[in-house]
């Protein structure tokens, strides 16, 4: 195929993230890493690409992106990384970048994050960082990478006082989502990206949430229905994000379930007990259940949610998470450092019902903390 056919396929999703000049598109299909090489190319002929992945997908996957790559008139290198949340730290960065100067990716030159989410928000924050900053592009190997962290910009890593602490926003210039490698990806991992689906039905679009409930289990087997669902994910990101890049506003609806499930997430030590999109299910679930115990929310839609979360494999409650804790006074200490937080106030995304979420500031910590009592014991 030439260049140009492979850049007009027909029977890709091409969304477009608005955000002036320096817009992007996210392509969404099958065969995407094979024409990766073209697909770049025709954005910064003959660049020098930094790959950066980590063992699982470059045992998989790096060899037909270099491949594609070097048809394609690109020079690739590669820096390697180890699996799992752990790799979003200080030492992996610094491996991250100096792997970069040494393969003397320059200015003009690019760097490609070819894996899940700590791949995308570790090699986004190291484009970030490189020479004061050179582009980059995502190609999501993950299903939650796909529907949520190559769009959008936000790149970091943890700190030991809580997640995502240390980053930039720093925007791909290309986002290609290949579904085809999501056949390879863990069930287990499927299930934590399908969490961040649920989500953007949940923060506002009811009539996507109950096609879930339909149709969960189709998007899981893969086909019309896992693209369409990966698509209409990416849809509603890229609009809230061309909104509102930086989270001055609504953008902070894409947090549904973060406050609690960040809190989580670091108590359980960013390890293989509890992954992202587990604790976003559990933060999701806890959103609801606090939402209609304060009157908010009907607790039958809090309860349709846990369901769904449910029936699907997900954990809903802190006691589906396997080992200790922090006590509560620990949970509320990680809960301070969340982002959101201002000159010390607390800020939850809270819902009326499926699909009706909205921003509460000045949250009263005695009842979070009272809530997360209860959660607990339960
Ligand atoms: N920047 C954002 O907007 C944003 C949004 C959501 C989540 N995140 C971040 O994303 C991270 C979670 O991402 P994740 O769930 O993709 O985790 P991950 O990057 O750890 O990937 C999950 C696991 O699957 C493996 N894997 C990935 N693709 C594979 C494939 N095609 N075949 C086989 N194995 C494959 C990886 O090696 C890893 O072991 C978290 O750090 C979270 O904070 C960022
Ligand atoms: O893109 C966003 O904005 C999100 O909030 C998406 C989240 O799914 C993602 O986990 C993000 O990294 C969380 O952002 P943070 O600012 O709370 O670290
Ligand atoms: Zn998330």
């Amino acid at each position: 195929m030439t260049a140009a056919a492979i850049l007009d396929r027909p029977d890709t999703t091409r969304l477009t993230v608005g955000l002036g000049a320096r817009s992007y598109d996210i392509v969404i299909g099958g065969g995407l890493l094979a024409e990766s090489g073209a697909r770049i190319a025709a954005l910064r002929p003959g660049a020098r690409v930094g790959i950066v992945t980590d063992a699982n997908v470059a045992e998989r996957h790096l060899p037909e992106v270099e491949q594609s790559l070097k048809a394609a008139g690109l020079s690739p290198s590669t820096v390697v990384v180890a699996p799992g949340e752990k790799s979003k730290n200080y030492a992996t960065f610094e491996q991250v970048v100096d792997g970069l100067i040494a393969a003397r990716i320059e200015r003009r030159d690019l760097v490609l994050a070819l894996g899940g989410g700590v791949v995308g928000d570790l090699a986004g924050f190291a484009a970030a960082a490189l020479r004061r900053g050179v582009d980059f592009v995502q190609v999501p190997t993950s299903l939650l990478a796909q529907v949520d962290s190559s769009v959008g910009g936000k790149t970091g890593i943890n700190s030991r006082h809580g997640k995502n602490l240390v980053g930039a926003f720093h925007q791909p210039i290309l986002v290609l989502a290949d579904t085809g490698v999501l056949n390879t990806l863990p069930l287990r991992e499927f299930r934590a990206g399908y969490a961040e689906v649920a989500k953007y039905g949940l923060i506002d679009n009811a009539p996507f949430f109950a096609w879930l409930e339909r149709k969960w289990q189709q998007v899981f087997a893969g086909g019309a229905e896992r693209t369409e669902a990966i698509a209409t994910s990416c849809a509603s990101k890229a609009a809230v994000v061309a909104r509102d890049e930086f989270e001055t506003g609504d953008r902070a609806l894409l947090n549904l379930g973060h406050t609690f499930g960040h809190a989580l997430e670091a108590g359980a030590g960013f390890s293989q007990r509890l992954l992202h999109g587990e604790a976003v299910a559990v933060g999701m679930a806890q959103a609801f259940r606090f939402s209609a115990q304060q009157g908010l929310c009907a607790p039958a839609d809090a309860e349709r949610v846990a369901a769904h979360l449910h029936a699907v494999g997900l954990p809903t409650r802190i006691r589906d998470i396997p080992g200790e804790l922090p006590d509560t006074d620990g949970l509320m200490n990680l809960i301070a450092q969340d982002k959101k937080v201002s000159r010390g106030a607390l800020t939850f995304i809270l819902v009326r019902g499926i699909g009706q979420s909205f921003i509460a500031r000045d949250v009263d910590p005695a009842a979070i903390r009272a809530f997360l009592e209860a959660e607990r014991a339960a």
